[in-house]
């Protein structure tokens, strides 16, 4: 049997169809998709209508890329998609305007008011775990009633962007408590909506979200128009699916706890599998459910590849260039140290921060030390949370990674120093767009029932270590970043008080 898995990043979709017999991906596809150009410093939103032009695209090459004989062996899809963006719907399920996404910081005054009414950031963590942050989706739905009247009149249905492209391919409204968690709606200890938090919103918005049913449970059936138009079976099953980190844990095989794993696409996550909930008191790490029964603490930081992609365009070098002209440098970069909040920051929580270079000199003010500087002060800012996670109880003995900057041979080694643990990335790299599949191929097993499969049963055969790509902690650098990120930490504290 074929199962396909999508994911929907921020900056492209990937597709990929995964042979569960042979235990391999035989056909990927991808096509991007871009931000609004133009919007007011910390807006940041997309079309949704662009997430399906890219999904039937990247549908259309992977069946184009299986030919009709493996068309027809495809049996199920998996949809993974950028976290917390608001896809707001009419009742006739048509966007009423953009989604506001993960990255957007427009909504401090919305995350006071619903930090106030639910009793001060104690009493929020108390009742749903998960603290009102700009980035989550609560914020944005009072944004749209207090900022855009109209809009919010005409607002039926709320849908995060992975449930949107479930809308697309099935016509079912339906959300799975993974991706749902991250809306900051939820109690996540009982895995349900939370009154409380719904109702400081709007006494109706209940009724706009679709009651959450378990991450095995299928959205649906494939229509048949997308079923014909890319020459698969009429049957074809459409999974719970998940956010793109609930369904990079699954392509990384994090199901168990004791396994790490971090995603460096255009945000940077680092988060691992637990039994039960882990609510951080601090609310620096976020407690969000997993997409398969359990619950995922993780970190994410908005400034990763969007800050080495600015430092590239800058001095108009490819990824390989970049890394050249940053191991041209030494480790530490001459003291030369950045603190990447180009679009703001969430952890830590610093919505309206920005970017510094600190320590410019005659010998620093060059292409190598900036690239190696921005790749050393993402990497500090992410260590910083992952210091944190540590705190909370979880020990990486090695960290999985995935997503774009994990291609990066002289990134990894850097991660290893800085983060001081072994780092390897995955054979197949899209863990997200693959995790997609396995969980639409163990949500086919559990209809079947009598044949079911074990989600770590179906990650043990499918998803493999790369162990060409495994960086160890070299001990002449980690002691040297021990210091930098005291000096990162501190500087971020002395510029932007908490
Ligand atoms: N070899 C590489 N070295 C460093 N960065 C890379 C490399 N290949 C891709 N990237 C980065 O990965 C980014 C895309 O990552 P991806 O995980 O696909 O993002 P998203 O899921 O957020 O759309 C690109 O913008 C690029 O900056
Ligand atoms: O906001 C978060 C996690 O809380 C981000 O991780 C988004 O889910 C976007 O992911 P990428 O597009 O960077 O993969």
């Amino acid at each position: 049997m074929i199962h396909i898995g999508i994911d929907s990043g921020t900056q492209s979709t990937k597709a990929v169809a995964l042979d569960l017999e042979r235990g391999q991906v035989v056909a990927s596809a991808r096509a991007p998709h871009a931000l609004i150009p133009g919007l007011p410093p910390g807006h940041m939103e997309q079309h949704p209508r662009n997430w399906t032009i890219a999904l039937d695209a990247t549908l259309a090459e992977l069946a184009a890329r299986l030919g009709p004989a493996r068309r027809r062996r495809v049996r199920s899809i998996g949809v993974s998609g950028q976290q917390h963006g608001f896809v707001p719907l009419d009742a006739e399920g048509r966007v009423i305007r953009p989604a506001k996404l993960w990255c957007d910081t427009s909504t401090t005054a919305e995350c006071a008011l619903l930090t106030k009414k639910l009793g001060g950031e104690k009493a929020v963590l108390r009742k749903t775990g998960v603290p009102f942050l700009p980035g989550y989706t609560a914020p944005k739905i009072l944004w749209l009633k207090r900022r855009e009247p109209a809009n919010y009149r005409r607002l039926r249905h709320v849908l995060l962007p992975h449930d949107y492209l479930n809308f697309h391919l099935t016509g079912r409204y339906f959300m799975e408590p993974g991706d749902a968690s991250g809306t900051a709606l939820m109690d996540i200890r009982r895995r349900a909506w939370s009154r409380e938090a719904l109702q400081a919103i709007d006494k109706n918005l209940e009724n706009f979200l679709p009651p959450l049913s378990p991450s095995d449970v299928p959205a649906g059936t494939l229509l048949l128009a997308h079923a014909r138009r890319l020459g698969f079976p009429e049957n074809v099953t459409v999974s719970a699916g998940g956010g793109d980190n609930m369904m990079g844990a699954v392509g990384t095989g994090n199901v168990s706890p004791g396994v790490v794993t971090a995603s460096l696409g255009t945000s940077g996550t680092i988060f691992a599998h637990a039994g039960r909930p882990v609510v951080d008191p601090r609310g620096e790490i976020a407690a969000f459910c997993s997409s398969d029964g359990g619950w995922l603490p993780l970190l994410c930081t908005m400034n990763v590849t969007t800050v080495t992609e600015q430092i590239r365009g800058l001095f108009k070098q490819d990824v390989r260039a970049l890394d050249r002209a940053a191991a041209g440098a030494p480790a530490g970069s001459a003291g030369l140290l950045m603190l990447p909040y180009l679009a703001g920051e969430r952890t830590p929580n610093l919505p309206h921060a920005t970017g510094v270079f600190y320590g410019l000199s005659l010998a620093t003010l060059n292409p190598g030390h900036l690239a190696r500087a921005a790749m050393e002060g993402v990497t500090l800012n992410l260590n910083h949370g992952l210091r944190r996670l540590m705190a909370l109880g979880i020990r990486p003995r090695e960290i999985r990674l995935t997503g774009g900057g994990a291609k990066s041979g002289f990134w990894r080694q850097l991660m290893a120093d800085i983060f001081d643990v072994p780092v390897v990335a995955m054979k197949e790299d899209e863990g997200a767009a693959l995790g997609a599949a396995l969980q639409s191929a163990w949500c086919v097993s559990r209809q079947q029932g009598a044949k079911e499969t074990s989600l770590a049963e179906l990650t043990g055969r499918c998803v493999k270590l790369d162990e060409r790509t495994r960086a160890e902690p070299d001990r002449k650098n980690t002691a040297l970043y021990q210091e930098l990120q005291a000096r990162h930490d501190a500087l971020s504290q002395t510029l932007w008080p908490r």
